[in-house]
């Protein structure tokens, strides 16, 4: 039997050399290193010379620690070596004349600038884990918190697909006419909602959301004034159709939201949810404003002739002071609130995008 040298195939990187042996079905394999920093290899196999005993000898650029790990397939053996130095080598062996059964493993090759990179992200992924591990421990309450969390957006989510669905529905069924009653088929359930919705105020305080407390605090005042005191409070106004335009702009968002939420919670997300979450808003949110401030303009004349929630004043200065002017002052706010909100999506828009490009990268 003749003694014949098999094709090998390396890589390296920082800390380690990668040799692939094309030896099929090796059998009786003796791999060791030499004193002399020279791996040893023998073993019999099917190689390009068909069956027969294979073997090679190299004597390393670099000193290797003496362990050597190798894995024989049914296709070839592979061995990994770990460098002495974790350094980046010139070339595999000490002799400059390149051995001529050993060649570049493409499959497995990096120059060294990719090796550094392949590096890095291993240490900002061994990073994060710790970091991930470290808060899940540090945090014992976190199961208790998502799932209140869940929880609440899934009630939010029903909620508010309840409002969504009855109103499309009957907008289907009655046509224009569905706009007159829009607030005494809904508003119950609107009450619900948007009284449970003082928990997106104080979720944040607690610190179970990173929402800061000033838009969640805009959001939820701005909808609870037009809801109890423009709508809840003047029967005049409630089978008005600007009900019907509020209710389904404010709907529309949150049945997107909400779910949105909720695969939060659970560490999922889907992309069209996502997308649809930090874009919906853009034509929603102006449209929403307009809506209620339309609302708002139309109470007007109604409180000054109800004098409902009117502000007494002295006899000199008159009988009272009409809550619509109040109202008017509000209108102000209303543009304001608009701004600050509209500024705060537009940073997570931004935020929540830039961050999921990065990641694809
Ligand atoms: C009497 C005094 C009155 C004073 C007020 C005067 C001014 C009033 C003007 C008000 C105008 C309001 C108009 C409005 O009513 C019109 C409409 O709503 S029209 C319909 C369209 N509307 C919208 O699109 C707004 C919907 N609402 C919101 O988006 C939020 O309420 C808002 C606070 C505006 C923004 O939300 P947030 O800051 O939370 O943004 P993110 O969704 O990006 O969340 C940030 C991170 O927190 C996590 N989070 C938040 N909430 C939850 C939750 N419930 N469960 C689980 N996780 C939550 C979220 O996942 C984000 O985490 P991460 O960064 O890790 O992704």
């Amino acid at each position: 039997m003749q003694i014949l040298t098999p094709h090998v195939y390396w890589a390296q990187r920082h800390g380690d050399i990668y040799l692939r042996v094309e030896l099929s079905d090796a059998k009786d394999l003796d791999i060791s290193l030499q004193e002399n920093n020279t791996l040893q290899f023998r073993a019999q196999g099917h190689g390009a010379k068909g069956d027969n005993e294979y073997e090679f000898s190299l004597e390393f650029l670099e000193p290797v620690r003496p362990e050597v790990n190798h894995r024989s397939t049914q296709r070839q053996v592979d061995i990994k070596i770990r460098k002495q130095e974790e350094r980046w080598w010139d070339r595999l062996t000490l002799q400059e004349k390149k051995p001529l059964f050993l060649a570049p493993d493409f499959d497995r090759w990096l120059d060294e600038s990719d090796a550094e990179m392949e590096l890095q992200a291993k240490e900002e992924e061994k990073i994060n884990r710790i970091s991930v591990e470290s808060r899940v421990r540090k945090d014992p309450y976190l199961g208790v918190k998502k799932g209140y969390l869940f929880m609440y957006n899934l009630v939010q989510f029903l909620g508010f697909s309840w409002i969504f669905v009855n109103m499309t529905v009957r907008l289907f069924i009655l046509g224009q006419d569905s706009f007159y009653d829009t607030f005494h088929t809904t508003a119950d359930m609107m009450y619900f909602c948007q009284m449970m919705a003082v928990l997106e105020v104080i979720n944040p305080l607690l610190g179970l959301v990173k929402t800061p407390f000033f838009p969640a605090m805009i959001q939820v005042a701005g909808r609870n004034v037009i809801l109890f005191v423009i709508f809840g409070a003047l029967e005049e106004m409630q089978n008005k159709p600007v009900v019907f335009f509020v209710f389904y702009l404010w709907s529309t968002i949150e049945i997107f939201r909400y779910p949105f939420y909720m695969l939060a919670c659970i560490g999922t997300d889907w992309k069209l949810l996502t997308w649809l979450r930090y874009s919906l808003w853009i034509p929603l949110y102006p449209l929403g404003v307009v809506a209620e401030a339309v609302a708002v303009i139309q109470s007007l004349p109604i409180f000054d002739e109800t004098r409902l929630f009117s502000f007494p004043l002295p006899k000199v200065l008159g009988h009272s002071l009409s809550f619509s002017y109040t109202l008017q002052l509000y209108l102000v706010f209303m543009f304001l609130g608009l701004f600050i909100n509209f500024r705060h999506l537009y940073k997570q828009r931004r935020r929540r995008f830039r961050s999921r490009k990065r990641k694809i990268h």
